[in-house]
């Protein structure tokens, strides 16, 4: 077949010679498909066309005509692996040459099938099970390669040209990024592979570099396959070569620097030391700063306990790490018995009560041990997109304490990277604050000093700046998400008059979502004591949110002036309190025989309830201790086994119920059971 046609003899230069058949011309080819003909007409020509996934030999044919030499050329596969071609080294060829080398592992039908694929140098995978049709995966999905079912001869055909197995059942390909897993028979005879095609992407590491040059340990989370390799793998480069620091990568698998002892040129001037088994790499991190200095170490996948007790060792001797362990967040770390080490450890402590009705939470709480290993983490979400904890003990803090922690959103539009940050509210250092819009389109903070240096989407920067006379309103939030809260803010524009505190005694209010907080009188006497008022939303929904906040920011520019005049009875709140029992009696108590404790109410609001609920011809009894006063509406039929009415209840159970002690006991809970939404209410204080 007539593949080229060389009108430049300069052209042969550029050729190798194959090593089967010196005879032959050797011809490095990219893809012979959808285009056979190739014309080649001079040595630009030569490049821009062939390249070195494929080679196929020229037979020349000669023809003289004007006297010029016209030579074309007839192809023949050819199976050596011709790297005598030279010329063919800029990045982008290094990889075809390397992709061919892996692609030689499958055979003829199935090499010919992905050569042809449209995405062949997005080609993550090939897995080729014994006894099933091989797969091709690419980002769009997984590409079937042949009808031809895998035999045993093709795996053995695949594993004859990789190096080794190790105990991980992985392997590689002598200097190629890739790596080679098997799965084995229960005795041990190897029946499917995956053959991950690995690479060097020089400026994968571009979105943190902020992080790490400076000396900063970083550890990066991430599912299987979503890059951390590569990019730990560009981040040991950018250090050792962009930074000149003495890079040592703890390479378990081979992964980081390539299979063979010459490592990649992906991984720069780093250094690389190779782990004889996994199962000690512990040990050869602990070797590898005893015994060559190094100032920054790279490690893949650290799994184990002993693993996160070494990379704890190196983090205390002042070493910068950089490493990657499975997860989705760094909740899963936290959760992970063999991992949360890398994070600080965690352990049960039991506050006094006096703390626990300070900072309003259980008595028994989760709390980091100790500092952890890394200074800041990162969540590989996609190849563009980073959540990047810039201080990990802080997210972990928020975790444990139930908060949402607060992240910078990177991602790469497009060459630019765009930062956002998730769930800041405040900046305490300064109150300049400008609201990007992030990709989504929702509106986030940040800070001057985050964005200086970065692309921000530039919409409406300065319109949306606030600034407030008033000391801006500081809030406790109970069972209401920060992100739900800035949203509301945002949209009423008062993103620069908020910010939010963990202490209850520093609020100027709480706002909570009535679920929870009518179980918590902890958190009811605390706001009681620092006399401070609670806002109450029924559900977390916005339009809900929105209610509460705008009566909250109302009372507040009015200085909360109203809180402390009990007598002056908000009509709405009348009309809720006498709703509110009337759903209870005709949705609970009459049809289903059952009590229902209403909503803590000033005592002339009750006193009204009180006469609703006589009409019904039913009784109530009032509960609770002095801050959460309130009615239960008794059944018909329970009235003479019940306690007499107007009985306080103060002893009872579910006074001391905690939003996770599942309170209410023996009570219906108004919510629900009645399925339909309260309307926002504020839950005033009680008179002593
Ligand atoms: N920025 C990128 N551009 C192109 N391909 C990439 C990029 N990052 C990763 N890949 C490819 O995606 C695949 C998975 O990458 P990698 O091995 O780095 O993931 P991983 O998260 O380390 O996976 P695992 O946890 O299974 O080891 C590889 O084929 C790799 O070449």
């Amino acid at each position: 077949m007539l593949l080229a046609e060389l009108s430049d003899t300069r052209t042969h230069a550029d050729l190798g010679f194959c090593r089967q058949n010196p005879n032959m011309l050797c011809l490095p080819l990219r893809s012979i498909s959808p285009h056979p003909k190739i014309h080649v007409g001079s040595q630009n020509q030569v490049f821009r066309f062939l390249s070195t996934t494929h080679f196929v030999h020229l037979h020349q044919r000669r023809k003289y005509s004007n006297n010029i030499v016209h030579r074309s050329y007839e192809y023949s596969s050819c199976p050596c692996s011709n790297s005598d071609t030279g010329s063919f080294n800029s990045s982008e060829e290094e990889f075809d040459m390397e992709l061919g080398r892996l692609l030689r592992l499958l055979p003829e039908e199935m090499r010919r099938r992905v050569n042809e694929h449209q995405e062949l140098h997005q080609l993550i995978e090939v897995v080729m099970d014994l006894g099933r049709k091989p797969l091709a995966r690419f980002p769009s999905g997984d590409f079937v390669l042949s009808d031809h079912l895998i035999t045993v001869d093709d795996l053995l055909h695949a594993t004859s040209l990789v190096g080794d197995f190790a105990i991980d059942n992985r392997a590689g390909i002598s200097r190629t990024l890739h790596r080679i897993s098997a799965i084995r028979n229960r005795k041990a005879a190897i029946i499917g592979l995956t053959c991950r095609v690995g690479r060097a992407v020089s400026g994968s590491a571009k979105l943190l570099q902020d992080l790490v040059k400076d000396g900063a340990s970083l550890l990066l989370i991430g599912p299987p396959g979503v890059g951390k390799t590569t990019i730990i793998r560009d981040i040991a480069r950018m250090l050792a070569n962009d930074y000149k620091k003495r890079v040592m990568i703890v390479d378990t698998s081979n992964e980081i620097g390539g299979d063979g002892d010459i490592p990649h040129a992906g991984i720069g001037n780093a250094r690389r030391m190779q782990v004889p088994d996994s199962d000690m790499q512990h040990k050869v991190l602990i070797e590898a700063v005893e015994n060559h200095m190094p100032q920054v170490i790279v490690i893949d996948e650290i799994g184990t306990k002993l693993e996160a007790a070494a990379a704890s060792t190196i983090a205390q001797r002042g070493i910068q790490l950089v490493a990657t362990a499975h997860g989705i967040t760094i909740e899963n770390l936290v959760m992970n018995p063999s991992l949360e080490m890398l994070v600080g450890g965690i352990q049960s402590v039991t506050l006094g009560d006096e703390e626990a009705n300070r900072r309003g939470v259980q008595k028994s709480v989760l709390e980091r041990k100790g500092p952890s290993t890394f200074d800041c983490a990162v969540e590989i979400i996609s190849r563009v997109e980073l959540r990047v904890h810039s201080s990990l003990e802080a997210t972990v803090d928020a975790i444990l304490s139930g908060r949402s922690p607060k992240y910078q959103v990177c991602k790469l539009n497009q060459g630019e990277v765009d930062v956002t940050i998730q769930n800041d509210p405040i900046a305490h250092d300064s109150f300049v604050k400008k609201s990007v819009t992030t990709i989504e389109g929702i509106p986030q903070w940040t800070d001057e000093k985050l964005t200086s240096d970065k692309h921000i989407s530039k919409e409406s920067q300065s319109d949306k700046e606030n600034s407030y006379d008033k000391p801006p309103l500081c809030l406790f939030l109970y069972g209401v998400s920060e992100t739900s809260a800035i949203q509301v803010f945002k949209h009423l524009k008062m993103d620069s008059a908020v910010e939010f505190t963990e202490n209850i005694s520093e609020a100027d209010a709480i706002l909570a979502l009535l679920s929870k907080i009518r179980k918590n009188s902890r958190i009811q006497a605390a706001a009681h004591s620092n006399d401070i008022p609670i806002y109450v939303t029924k559900t977390s929904s916005l339009t809900q949110l929105t209610k509460a906040i705008e009566a909250l920011v109302t009372d507040y520019d009015n200085g909360f002036e109203d809180i402390e005049d009990q007598t002056q009875i908000n009509e709405s709140e009348k009309t809720d309190a006498l709703e509110e029992v009337r759903i209870a009696i005709e949705q609970v108590v009459i049809p289903k025989g059952q009590p229902v404790e209403l909503l803590p109410r000033p005592s002339s609001i009750m006193l009204l309830q009180k006469d609703l609920i006589c009409k019904y011809k039913l009784q109530a009894q009032q509960v609770g201790s002095e801050v959460d006063v309130r009615l239960r509406i008794l059944p018909f039929q329970g009235n003479k086994e019940d306690k007499d009415p107007g009985e306080r209840s103060d002893d009872h159970d579910d006074e001391n119920d905690d939003d996770g002690g599942g309170g209410g006991g023996e009570f219906s809970e108004l919510s629900e059971t009645n399925g339909s939404v309260y309307p926002m209410v504020r839950l005033p204080f009680l008179p002593d």
